[in-house]
C-alpha cells in the first residue's frame, strides 16, 4: 500500500525529531518555509518538499500534522486565506500534536468537519529523543474510525499510542499530565537549591529521597541535570509555564478553580520573564538557586 504523503507544520525540538523518523521510514514530508530554517533544511536535505503556505502544504497532502508551540499558533496556521481550513478536502486528516487548549482544539474539529475533514488532537508524552527513534507516548482522541486509518503512522511515532475518546480528551489528559510533572519538576529544583542553601550535597539529597515512594522519572531527569549537568528532558521552560497556565485556564473553562498549579506558574513564569523561557526545564535548578531569598 502507497504511504499517506504528510505535511508537516512546526520543526521545533519534538517537529523535527518526528519528521527524521517519519523520514527514515519511508514518508514523504511537506514542510513549511519557516524564519528559523534549520528544521526545514533538515528534511528538504533527506528529501522533503517546501510548501510556501499551510493552504498548499495541505492541498498536497494525505495527513496534514501539527507540532507548534500555542493554540494561537495552531489556529494561525488553521485559519486566513493561507491556512490549512483553506486548503482541506473531504476526507483528510488534521492532527494536533502539541499542547493545546482543549476548547481550541474542538473548536477548530467542528470548522474542519464543516469542510467534510477530520481533526484529531494527539499530544505526546516522552521527549526529542524518544521522538527521533518513534518510541513516543502518544494521547490520541477524536473520530475512531479515523484514528484506526491513521494508527499506523501513529505506530511509526509512538510505542505507546492510546485512543482516549471525545476529541479534546488528549490534550485535557496531557494537560493534567504536565500539571503533576512539572509541578514535580519545579519541586524538585527548589529541593536541591534549599539544599544546596544548607550546604547538603545534592547527590546525597537525592540518594535519600529516591530511596522512598517519592522516586520518580521527573524527579530523575531533574537529578541527572542538577549532579552531572545532563539534559536530557528536551523540553522549554516557556513551553512548560505555557502548558501548566493552560490547566488553569481548562479549569476555570469548567467551572472550576486550580488550588494547586499556580505556584508551579509563577516560578516557571518568573524564570521566563528572567529570559530563561529557552532554557530547558531542568535548568530550573540554576533559577531557583538565584531565586530562593525571599525580597527584603
Ligand atoms: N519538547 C518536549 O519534550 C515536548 C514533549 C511533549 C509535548 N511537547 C509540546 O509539543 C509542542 C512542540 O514542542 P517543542 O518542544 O517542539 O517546541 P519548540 O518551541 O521547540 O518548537 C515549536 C516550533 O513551532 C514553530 N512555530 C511556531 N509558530 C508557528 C507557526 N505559526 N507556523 C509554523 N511553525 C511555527 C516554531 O518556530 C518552533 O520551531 C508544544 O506544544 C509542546 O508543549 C513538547
Ligand atoms: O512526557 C512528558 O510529560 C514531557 O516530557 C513533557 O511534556
Amino acid at each position: 500500500m502507497t504511504k499517506p504523503k504528510i505535511g508537516f507544520i512546526g520543526l521545533g525540538l519534538m517537529g523535527r525529531a518526528m519528521a527524521e523518523c517519519l523520514q527514515t521510514a519511508g514518508y514523504e514530508l511537506i514542510v513549511l518555509g519557516n524564519r528559523d530554517r534549520t528544521g526545514v533544511d533538515e528534511v528538504l536535505a533527506r528529501g522533503g518538499v517546501e510548501a510556501k503556505s499551510g493552504k498548499a502544504l495541505t492541498e498536497q497532502s494525505d495527513i496534514v500534522m501539527i507540532c507548534v508551540g500555542t493554540s494561537e499558533q495552531v489556529e494561525s496556521r488553521i485559519y486566513g486565506e493561507d491556512g490549512v481550513l483553506a486548503g482541506v478536502k473531504p476526507g483528510q486528516v488534521v492532527i494536533d500534536f502539541g499542547t493545546s487548549l482543549p476548547e481550541s482544539t474542538q473548536k477548530i474539529g467542528a470548522d474542519l468537519a464543516a469542510q467534510g475533514a477530520t481533526y484529531l488532537d494527539a499530544p505526546l508524552g516522552r521527549t526529542p529523543a524518544h521522538a527521533k527513534e518513534g518510541k513516543l507516548n502518544i494521547m490520541c482522541s477524536g473520530d475512531k474510525e479515523t484514528y484506526d486509518q491513521v494508527k499506523p503512522v501513529l505506530d511509526v511515532l509512538g510505542e505507546n499510542v492510546f485512543h482516549l475518546g471525545a476529541l479534546g480528551n488528549g490534550h485535557t489528559i496531557k494537560l493534567i499530565n504536565n500539571f503533576f510533572g512539572m509541578t514535580t519538576a519545579v519541586a524538585m529544583s527548589e529541593a536541591f537549591a534549599a539544599a544546596d542553601a544548607a550546604g547538603i550535597d545534592r547527590q546525597a539529597l537525592y540518594d535519600v529521597m529516591s530511596a522512598g515512594p517519592l522516586r520518580s522519572g521527573m524527579m530523575d531527569f531533574i537529578r541527572n541535570y542538577a549532579v552531572n549537568g545532563q539534559n536530557d528532558l528536551g523540553f522549554a521552560i516557556g513551553n512548560a509555564a505555557k502548558d501548566v497556565g493552560y490547566y488553569g485556564q481548562m479549569l476555570s473553562d469548567m467551572g472550576m478553580q486550580s488550588r494547586m498549579s499556580g505556584c508551579t506558574v509563577n516560578a516557571l513564569s518568573a524564570a521566563v520573564d528572567d529570559g530563561d523561557g529557552d532554557r530547558m526545564v531542568a535548568e530550573m535548578v540554576d533559577w531557583m538557586g538565584k531565586n530562593l531569598k525571599g525580597k527584603a
